[in-house]
């Protein structure tokens, strides 16, 4: 089987899609990433990967393996590069792959307003969730994607020159359109979605405002937030966590103050998700003076912290659940948990470094369905 380039396909199965991880390595195991998140990994964590991924794309038929470009997990091989449409190209280019989390966030908060109707709503209330995820996943996550390829251009040259940018495949006015046409698009779904319901102040669009001014910073300079690791990672994982809740949630219901600050605190454990992808680039992070937790602190200490932020933050969160009286919420959330630790105590602790993407694979389905189990709580909660 031969080896392949460690794919973001790799983090196809999580659900925050790991700002890193979609990068993939270039031959000598050396990822080198726009601004922060430059990195040299090892040869053997490289190797590893490589054999990590070797099963799951190696196998994959041709066709798996388009679809796989399409949605952004796979770069575009040399020769394929001239037989691609550009339609194809330019879809690649707002990574589809990425729009999953946000999607699910959006559900989540359709859920948890407690004012989502199948039945008495059909057909409104499902085709305003749908509009509300076009609005989110194509329209702004691929808006978020197609700038930050532009912003990366650069460095991707060096390292990845087949991406659609930097292989020419692209030119700066089709990201000009693309960029702009999204965004244009979104706004006008976030207004028409905002007077449809009525909405005496028009948080739907506000919330699309903030997301798009977030991802600007997140990936344009001066701000050029994913240079730092810290900044970065809770960007990213607020984003895709909080942000699409709170529309869902806008949408059809009251998103209070409170409800924030508790999707905030799940972005705390998207935050420790996104650091297990740390582990594996220690040396490359050290050797270009990347503070990440695992350099800062050393790998004992930092896999600690990884899993008490994970842990610590779901666990506040299941104790606010039985503060206010959903304790069946709050004891489903807890058994959510405990899955999660097992697979810290299975595989993460023992070694993280080896062991990160078999964790995140076995621990994340189980994050993730907490937080669906929140929402559900939120939406049963009478006060909420
Ligand atoms: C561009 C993003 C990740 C890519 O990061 P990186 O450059 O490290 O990886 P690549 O090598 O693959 O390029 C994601 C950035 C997310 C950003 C902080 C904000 C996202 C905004 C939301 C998607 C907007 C949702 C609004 C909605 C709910 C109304």
């Amino acid at each position: 089987m031969s080896s392949v380039r460690r794919p973001p396909s790799t983090r196809a199965r999580a659900h925050l899609p790991a700002r890193s991880s979609l990068k993939p390595l270039t031959r000598r195991g050396v990822r080198r990433d726009s601004s922060s998140r430059r990195r040299l990994v090892s040869a053997r964590a490289a190797q590893e990967s490589d054999e990590e991924v070797s099963g799951v794309v190696g196998g994959l038929g041709k066709g798996n393996a388009n679809v796989q470009r399409i949605l952004g997990f796979r770069q575009t091989d040399g020769a394929e590069a001239e037989e691609v449409p550009k339609w194809q190209v330019m879809v690649q280019l707002s990574k589809p792959g990425t729009w999953v989390p946000v999607v699910w966030g959006v559900l989540c908060g359709a859920a948890a307003s407690g004012n989502f109707h199948w039945i008495e709503g059909f057909p409104r209330d499902v085709s305003q969730s749908l509009a509300c995820i076009i609005l989110s996943g194509p329209c702004l996550t691929g808006f978020t994607q197609t700038i930050n390829d532009w912003y990366d251009r650069e460095i991707d040259a060096i390292n990845e020159p087949n991406r659609p940018i930097p292989s020419g495949r692209v030119t700066g006015t089709d990201v000009a359109i693309q960029a702009i046409g999204l965004l244009v698009l979104g706004f006008a779904i976030a207004i028409n979605l905002d007077q449809a319901r009525g909405h005496e102040f028009p948080t739907l669009t506000c919330i699309a405002i903030f997301g798009t001014i977030i991802s600007y910073m997140y990936s344009a300079p001066p701000f050029k937030l994913k240079a730092n690791g810290w900044q970065g990672t809770y960007a990213l994982g607020a984003s895709y966590i909080a942000l699409p809740w709170w529309a869902g949630q806008a949408l059809f219901g009251e998103l209070t103050l409170e409800i924030m600050l508790v999707t905030l605190m799940y972005s705390v454990a998207g935050l420790g998700i996104a650091i297990v992808n740390d582990f594996k680039s220690i040396e490359g992070d050290r050797e270009l003076g990347l503070k990440s937790l695992p350099v800062q602190f050393g790998v004992d200490t930092a896999k600690y912290i990884t899993v008490g932020t994970i842990d610590g933050f779901q666990l506040l969160v299941a104790a606010w659940l039985f503060g206010i009286g959903e304790k069946w919420y709050g004891l489903a959330l807890l058994g959510l948990i405990v899955p999660q630790v097992v697979a810290q105590i299975r595989y993460f602790i023992p070694d993280p470094i080896k062991n990160d993407v078999k964790y995140q694979a076995s621990a994340q389905p189980f994050l993730v369905l907490g937080i669906l189990t929140t929402a559900f709580a939120v939406g049963h909660n009478p006060y909420h």
